[in-house]
């Protein structure tokens, strides 16, 4: 067992800190937001993630996860600590550091033994040596500092999961005595572990997102293809996906990747390049193709509308993917921005994220707390996130509240023999529409 800190409680360090003590060890969490943790120390999570306040419950309960926004009571006995704080963009692209480097003086003025320092945060190439030099310069004492870059690649919705059966375990380190202990302080999960030098753990994490970017982007220029041609792009997908060197996991084309971490991470990569005179053209296109991918249900209604000035939208779906309630870079945003200067009215449901999307999305939005409200005043509905919710209901809804039922579908969350049970027309993304009109009048029986 180790005496483990984690500087930052926001997603990264909350699931982290939850899951390392989960596996045996005595995790304190500090973050300088004292609501955050005035909540997370009554047992309240701040975030919405699947099977994360029981884990939280229960060693919160043995007594080995604490929370504190003391960064000192928090620091000085830790033997290692974790810096998980936010490395947002900035308005040119690139990572902001102030967090980072803040975390480190923290850490410089405050330990009182030697450190492992293990940056779990996505930090450009060459960070994690500023990182070693900000911690030494702060030190008030001779102790030994060591680096260590251990990047996370949990997905928001299942992050609880992803910690116990991930791919792997990324440990980059200088030092081999850091290296192993982090590698022993992980060792509970079972997962592989690759030990790396720091610049390639620091490379890996990048270079992970943009490639899944990369992947979702070119599902995507297919499906643009496919509806021009004729092609479906989930008969496509499936097709090349049974191909073992490409994979079938994210290939599902829609109206683009959203969150925390793709778009800042894939626009921070550029950046990065450009530092080193490198013009990464593949990885702006691939931000070029998602960025018009996200209004792709605006232009397709309008193309099938004329104009949508007066036309009431039930936007189905506003966290930027299921089982969280995380609004960052999500595609109800700009859809909803598109919308409202086409002189449209929206009607917003999301099963989680309300409260959330009440402090991003414009003003004008007005938010229904069941799925049956948003769609019985609807005259057009858009599926923007496929909550299980969402999917089980839309369709059937949509045939028994409307009196034109017309689906936009920007997930293709059915299959041809689904869609062809309802009376719906039905627009999704790289498949043919399907045309009907008639109407059920079955509504009484919901
Ligand atoms: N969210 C994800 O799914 C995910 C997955 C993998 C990697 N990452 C990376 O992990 C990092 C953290 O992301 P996040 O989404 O958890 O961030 P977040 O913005 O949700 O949380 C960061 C937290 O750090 C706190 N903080 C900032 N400076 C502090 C300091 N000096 N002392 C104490 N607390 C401090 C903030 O108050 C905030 O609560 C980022 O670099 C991100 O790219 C995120
Ligand atoms: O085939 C697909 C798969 C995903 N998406 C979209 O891509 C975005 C990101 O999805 P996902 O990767 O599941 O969620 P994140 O929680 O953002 O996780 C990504 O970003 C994290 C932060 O860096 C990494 O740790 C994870 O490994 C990486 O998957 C969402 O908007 C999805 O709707 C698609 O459009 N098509």
């Amino acid at each position: 067992m180790k005496n483990i800190s984690i500087i930052g409680t926001g997603y990264v360090g909350l699931v982290t800190g939850v899951c390392l003590a989960e596996i045996g060890h005595n995790v304190t969490c500090l973050d300088l937001d004292k609501k955050k943790i005035e909540l997370l120390t009554l047992g309240v999570s701040p975030i919405y993630e699947p099977g994360l306040d029981e884990l939280m419950a229960s060693n919160m309960e043995r007594g080995n996860l604490h929370f504190t926004s003391d960064t000192m009571m928090a620091l000085r006995v830790a033997d290692v600590v974790y810096i998980a704080v936010g490395t947002p963009q900035q308005e040119d692209g690139s990572a902001n550091l102030s967090y980072v480097f803040k975390a480190a003086q923290d850490i410089g003025r405050n330990i009182t033994r030697d450190v492992v320092v293990v940056t779990k945060s996505t930090v450009p190439l060459g960070t994690n040596y500023k990182i070693e030099e900000v911690v030494k310069a702060y030190l008030q004492g001779n102790y030994r500092v060591d680096i260590v870059s251990n990047p996370e690649f949990l997905r928001e919705g299942s992050a609880v999961h992803d910690s116990f059966h991930g791919d792997r375990i990324v440990i980059g380190a200088d030092s081999p005595a850091a290296a192993d202990l982090i590698e022993e302080i992980n060792q509970p999960f079972g997962l592989p572990i690759l030990k790396t030098s720091i610049s390639s753990a620091e490379m890996i994490k990048y270079a992970a997102n943009a490639f899944l970017a990369t992947k979702i982007s070119f599902i995507n220029e297919i499906a643009t293809l496919s509806e021009k041609v004729g092609s479906d792009i989930v008969e496509v997908a499936k097709g090349i996906g049974k191909d073992a060197r490409i994979g079938s996991k994210f290939l599902d084309a829609g109206i683009g990747f959203g969150g925390s971490c793709f778009p800042k991470d894939t626009r921070a990569l550029v950046k990065i390049s450009e530092a080193v005179d490198h013009d990464f053209r593949l990885l702006k296109s691939v931000i070029e193709i998602n960025d018009r991918q996200k209004t792709a249900l605006v232009k397709k209604a309008k193309e099938r509308f004329g104009s949508l000035k007066g036309k009431r939208v039930a936007l189905l779906g506003l966290a930027f993917k299921p089982n969280t309630d995380d609004m960052r870079e999500a595609a109800s945003i700009s859809i909803s921005k598109r919308l409202l200067e086409e002189g449209a009215e929206i009607i917003a449901y999301d099963p989680i994220a309300i409260e959330n999307a009440k402090k991003v999305l414009p003003p004008e939005v007005q938010f229904v707390e069941q799925i049956e409200d948003a769609i019985k005043k609807a005259d057009v509905v858009f599926i923007v996130t496929e909550w299980e919710e969402i999917v089980n209901k839309a369709l059937i809804l949509s045939s028994l509240f409307m009196e034109k039922p017309i689906l936009f579908d920007g997930r293709n969350c059915y299959t041809e023999e689904e869609i062809k049970q309802y009376p719906v027309e039905y627009i999704a993304i790289g498949r043919k529409p399907i045309k009907k009109t008639a109407s059920l009048s079955a509504a009484a029986s919901y």
